[in-house]
Order: structure tokens, then C-alpha cells, then sequence
């Protein structure tokens, strides 16, 4: 039987999983970098594919947009055998230090969202990646050569709720973008015994109207995923 959103059977989804918010970027990522592709799922467009990177079987899953869709999803690919998680989303800068489609690799991420909120029953939390799952993001941000940053982000759930006040107030405790995803798959991660870890490119700085220009952003989000999938490779018979 599969399970409720994600309609995968056994052994259709891989250990190793790419998580994008937007179902368009999963199909940017099984078109452009893996070999070998099938679908496992279309349901309310939480498409996922899998298929083979460098040999590697790895599957992309969409999460949709925040915390609610990403656990329900990070819940289910556990259920369906995944082992490790990492999410490839785009992010809202506050630290002036980040620009317009640079690489955040994920250290931490402030749970101002819901969903951990309902987990942790209100506990006070640390969502964290998994140490080898950070550490081999990390070694591939550096391999590549181009410039990264590392960090600490905040997981929000009101995307208009953030401004460029409230932000920078997140800012003097070290936060350095915002995104709606992360905090809820290191927690799920955490309680389900499995690895998480999330990359980030720049969309915007917060209070922005609009999005980098596309091509850009392309560019950021490519450079992302690449970084993704050669952590996963460097992750292989480690985890
Ligand atoms: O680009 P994705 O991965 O969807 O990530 C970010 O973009 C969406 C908001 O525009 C939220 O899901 C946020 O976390
Ligand atoms: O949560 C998010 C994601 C992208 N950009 C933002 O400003 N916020």
C-alpha cells in the first residue's frame, strides 16, 4: 500500500532524495542531471522522480511550499525507505553579506514555523542537519571552487509576514536568510532515525518585490543542485 500523498510503492523511491519546494525545479533536476528517469509520483503535483546520478540511484521529491507539505512528504519518503534527505530551495537574505544567487550551506535553522511547533509540543528545539550530511555539503561547496557561505537560517511560515525590520532583528542573533521547509525536515529527520541537510541559493533580500532575474537565479539553483548531488555522491556507504 503507499502512502497517502506521496503514491510510491516500495522500492520506487532511492535511500538518497533531493527535496526542491517547486515541483518545476524537480523536473529541472531529473531532466538535466540524472540518467535512467521514472516517475513515482504526480499526485497535487508533489512530483517525484527517480533515477541514477554518476551511478547513484537518487530520487527528487517535491515538498510544496512550507512546513505543513514538507513534513507530510519528509514523513512519507521515511515510510518508502529514503535515508537521507536534502532539501535544494531558494531563500530570502537578510545577512548583507549574502548576494543575489550566492550558496548557503545550512547549519541550523530557527523554527519559527508551526509545524515543529505541533511536533515539539512547544519544546524550545535546535533543528540541525545531520553531522555527515553537513559535512559532506559542506566538502562539495568547497570542491567546487566558487565562493559559499555557511550558516544559520529561520523557517517561517508567512511569507508576507517577514519585513526587512523583523529580519534584521533575527539578524543580530546570526540568522542569515529565511526559507519555509528546513526546520521541519531536520526535525523529521531527527525523530524518524534518518539524515537531513538543506542547501540554499539567494531569490531575493527580504522585503524585495521581485525575485533575482531569472537567469541568474538559473544559474544559482543549478550550481545548488550540482553541489547537492556531489554531496550525496561523497555520502555514499557513509550513511
Ligand atoms: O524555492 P523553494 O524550495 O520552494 O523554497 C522557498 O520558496 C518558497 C517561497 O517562495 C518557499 O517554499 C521557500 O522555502
Ligand atoms: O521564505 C522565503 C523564501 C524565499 N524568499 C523569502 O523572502 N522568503
Amino acid at each position: 500500500m503507499s502512502p497517502l500523498h506521496v503514491r510510491a510503492k516500495t522500492g520506487e523511491v532511492a535511500p538518497f532524495v533531493l527535496l526542491p519546494g517547486d515541483p518545476g525545479r524537480a523536473e529541472y533536476i531529473a531532466e538535466t542531471f540524472l540518467e535512467d528517469v521514472t516517475t513515482y509520483n504526480t499526485y497535487r503535483s508533489l512530483l517525484g522522480f527517480t533515477g541514477r546520478y554518476k551511478g547513484l540511484p537518487v530520487s527528487v521529491q517535491t515538498t510544496g511550499m512550507g512546513c505543513p507539505s514538507a513534513s507530510i512528504v519528509a514523513e512519507e519518503l521515511v515510510q518508502l525507505g529514503a535515508r537521507v534527505l536534502v532539501r535544494v530551495g531558494t531563500s530570502g537574505a537578510v545577512d548583507p553579506a549574502l548576494s543575489a544567487a550566492d550558496l548557503l550551506v545550512v547549519q541550523g535553522a530557527v523554527p519559527l514555523d508551526g509545524t515543529t511547533r505541533q511536533y515539539l509540543e512547544n519544546r524550545p528545539y535546535a533543528p540541525i542537519p545531520s553531522w555527515p550530511v553537513l559535512k559532506a555539503l559542506e566538502r562539495a561547496a568547497a570542491a567546487s571552487g566558487e565562493p559559499y557561505h555557511v550558516g544559520l537560517i529561520a523557517t517561517e511560515d508567512a511569507f508576507y509576514a517577514t519585513n526587512p525590520e523583523n529580519a534584521r532583528a533575527w539578524h543580530r542573533f546570526g540568522v542569515m536568510a529565511f526559507e519555509m521547509e528546513a526546520a521541519a525536515l531536520f526535525l523529521v529527520a531527527k525523530m524518524r532515525g534518518v539524515h537531513a541537510g538543506a542547501l540554499l541559493t539567494v531569490s531575493n533580500q527580504i522585503g524585495d518585490t521581485e525575485f533575482v532575474e531569472e537567469s541568474l537565479l538559473q544559474q544559482g539553483v543549478h550550481r545548488m543542485i550540482a553541489t547537492a548531488l556531489e554531496g550525496l555522491v561523497l555520502l555514499e556507504g557513509e550513511v
